[in-house]
């Protein structure tokens, strides 16, 4: 057994529920192979019959990257952790390496998790990373704020909250962070006293790259607090963002319906329900959600947005979606426009950033294409929302096509056995960070996409 302090790995994972197994990803660098002994000596402790895998990913972008990840499979063979490496094989990017290299990662990391059955990946994330990450967005909003010749009060502030202790990824694989709170020379004092080497990656070095500039810049001069500052601002942030999710997520509970699938009602109500911030990022995230959009939209623009609303009736289209303020209230659904065309049914695919699709008959002679005007003959019975506009917003879903004919609406009749169509929260459905969890259960259970997988720490539930 390693000689390690136990106070210390308690402190880093007994919060953790270990109990669907975890991944430890690591990279053979300091960190992660400091994580996964941490982890291992842990686990060896606590409860020695969690299922631990360590994974190498070898993204074959260096000569040295297979040796590598040989020498992670040689520390975990001594330490009698199962190990895979998993080979970046398709092609790569000749530009935005670094950004293409991390989502394949994650890619491949949540598939190994997925092929185990297990819901949890632990990463090497330290507090140094953590303070670089900061400090390279608060260097980016602020080139942003200059250019735009808008003052440094407001910057919006929602990423310097840095990374979360737990991301959920695909809404599937929980990513933990348990080293967020560690300085890397600590981890590596541990590794040096257990005689445990590590390999030095050396595009960590190459400062063609944004983060290693970071990195020496903060390894000099008045570098030390400099990485305190950005910490207790990433802490400060992190809370403002949970708080302002919340804020968010109360709102969309007490004034967002939805009457039809595609439309949400929002009671104007909402326009002097109180805290404005909350009011503006709760927009944004419908928004986002309605038009199929990764990210939220401009902050400045939303804000523009929520006043003119304030002003009275108006259309609009913001973020792919049509905001409709009339007397029944305020409508937001995805515009017309750019909506994708018509295309083999495949399963497992996310359909305009919207939908997901699970295909069950793999016959092949299916297509799907946006419900469009045969929208326009379906019979909607009068009630509190205008029939037009629930038309619209059904003539952007997603129906069966077979031989030039329109099967209908996924879900309906004879469809039903042969694809699921399930709505996904598209700002969050790829990565939803543990501060925005309660706009991201509530918008859930408005738009009927899959509850949000339990946070994997103790004493927590997704309700
Ligand atoms: N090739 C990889 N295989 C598996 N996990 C990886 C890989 N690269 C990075 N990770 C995971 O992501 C975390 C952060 O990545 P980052 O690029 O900052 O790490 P690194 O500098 O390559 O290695 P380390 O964090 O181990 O020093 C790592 O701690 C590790 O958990």
């Amino acid at each position: 057994m390693l000689d390690i302090e136990p106070d210390l790995s308690t402190s880093l994972f007994s919060h953790i529920d270990f109990t669907s197994g975890a991944v430890a990803a690591v990279s053979g660098g300091s960190d992660s192979t400091a994580l996964l002994l941490l982890l291992k000596h842990h686990l060896d402790r606590t409860a020695p019959a969690t299922k631990l895998l360590a994974v190498t990913i070898d993204h074959g972008l260096r000569s040295g990257s297979a040796a590598e990840a040989q020498a992670v499979a040689k520390l975990c063979a001594t330490h009698g952790i199962p190990h895979r490496i998993v080979t970046w094989s398709g092609p790569k990017p000749s530009t935005g390496l670094p950004a293409a290299a991390r989502e394949e990662r994650y890619r491949l990391l949540a598939e190994a998790a997925q092929a185990q059955g297990f819901g949890l990946i632990l990463t090497g994330h330290t507090a140094d990373d953590q303070a670089e990450t900061v400090l390279m967005r608060q260097g980016r909003e602020e080139g942003l704020a200059r250019n735009e010749g808008r003052g440094l009060v407001e910057l919006s502030g929602r990423g310097l909250a840095g990374m979360a202790p737990a991301t959920l990824y695909d809404w599937r694989s929980w990513i933990v962070r348990p080293l967020l709170g560690m300085r890397r020379a600590a981890l590596r004092d541990v590794l040096r006293r257990q005689n445990v080497g590590w390999a030095d990656d050396p595009t960590n070095a190459d400062e063609a790259f944004e983060r290693p500039r970071m990195r020496a810049a903060l390894a000099d001069g008045d570098g030390a607090r400099r990485i305190d500052d950005a910490l207790a601002l990433a802490a400060h942030e992190s809370r403002a963002r949970g708080q302002l999710g919340l804020g968010a997520a109360s709102l969309i509970g007490d004034f967002a319906t939805q009457p039809a699938c595609g439309l949400t009602r929002l009671d104007p109500g909402l326009l002097s329900a109180g805290d404005e911030r909350a009011t503006i990022y709760a927009l944004r995230i419908l928004l986002a959600t309605a038009g199929g959009i990764a990210f939220l939209p401009d902050q400045a623009r939303s804000e523009a947005l929520f006043g003119r609303l304030k002003a009275g009736f108006l259309c609009a289209t913001l973020s792919r979606t049509v905001v409709d303020f009339r007397r029944a209230g305020i409508f937001l659904r995805r515009e017309a426009r750019g909506l994708p065309a018509a295309a083999a049914a495949t399963d497992s695919t996310v359909w305009d950033g919207r939908r997901r699709i699970t295909l069950n008959d793999s016959s092949g002679a299916l297509l799907i294409a946006p419900f469009g005007t045969a929208a326009k003959r379906l019979a909607i019975g009068e009630g509190k929302t205008p029939p037009s506009l629930m038309r619209a917003a059904l003539a952007a879903e997603p129906a069966l096509w077979q031989a030039g004919e329109c099967l209908g609406l996924p879900g309906h009749g004879t469809t039903s056995a042969m694809v699921e169509v399930r709505p996904v929260v598209a700002p969050f459905a790829r990565f939803l960070p543990s501060f925005d969890l309660a706009p991201a259960r509530v918008v859930a259970g408005l738009i009927g996409a899959a509850p949000v997988p339990p946070l994997p720490f103790s004493g927590h539930s997704a309700g």
